[in-house]
């Protein structure tokens, strides 16, 4: 299968880009960082479309499985990702025939916080976005990180994660 994580933090050698890394490396996925991207808030007057976002979602309908790597911020996904989501409505309306080519994509979240559970706020969303696009939504995997993010400390729960969506 071929992956592709999505990873979405405001640092990229953070503790989410630290779970993105170990999950990417078991799955031998390829990884893009939003922070490399310029992806730009949602325009109703479409004068975005010539930034990161049109090719992210090419090189997204072409992987067979995509991950998306955010940290808990206030409840919620990073304002990285949901800036990424929030540009799904062009395919639901400029972008027609490439927003239909996401139907049916299987995907899945991997998080980091500081709770000792991801807030229902936070899942809620995803639910209800995979939902509402047709997409077909995996249970996601949280590592509550109080410190720096140590595999070692999710170790079991990363391998039941990998062995479900490998
Ligand atoms: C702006 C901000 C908001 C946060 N809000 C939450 C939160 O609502 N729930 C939680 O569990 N952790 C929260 N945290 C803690 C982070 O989710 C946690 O430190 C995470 O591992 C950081 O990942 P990163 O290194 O990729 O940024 C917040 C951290 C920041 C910086």
């Amino acid at each position: 299968m071929n992956f592709l994580v999505v990873l979405a933090s405001s640092r990229s050698d953070g503790n989410t880009a630290k779970l993105s890394r170990v999950i990417a490396d078991s799955l031998q996925a390829h990884t893009v960082d939003l922070q490399n991207l310029s992806i730009s808030y949602f325009d109703y007057e479409s004068r975005n479309q010539s930034d990161d976002f049109i090719p992210l979602i090419e090189r997204i309908v072409s992987s067979d499985f995509v991950v998306f790597a955010t940290p808990v911020y206030w409840y919620s996904m990073s304002a990285q990702l949901k800036t990424f989501f929030d540009r799904f409505t062009d395919l639901l309306t400029i972008n027609k025939e490439l927003g239909r080519k996401l139907r049916g994509m299987p995907i899945s979240v991997i998080a980091t916080g500081t709770e000792p559970e991801l807030p229902l706020s936070f899942t809620s969303q995803f639910e209800l976005i995979s939902g509402y696009l047709g997409l077909k939504y995996h249970e996601p995997l949280y590592c509550c990180c109080p410190d720096e993010f140590n595999p070692q400390h999710h170790q079991q729960a990363i391998q039941g994660y990998i062995k479900k969506i490998a």
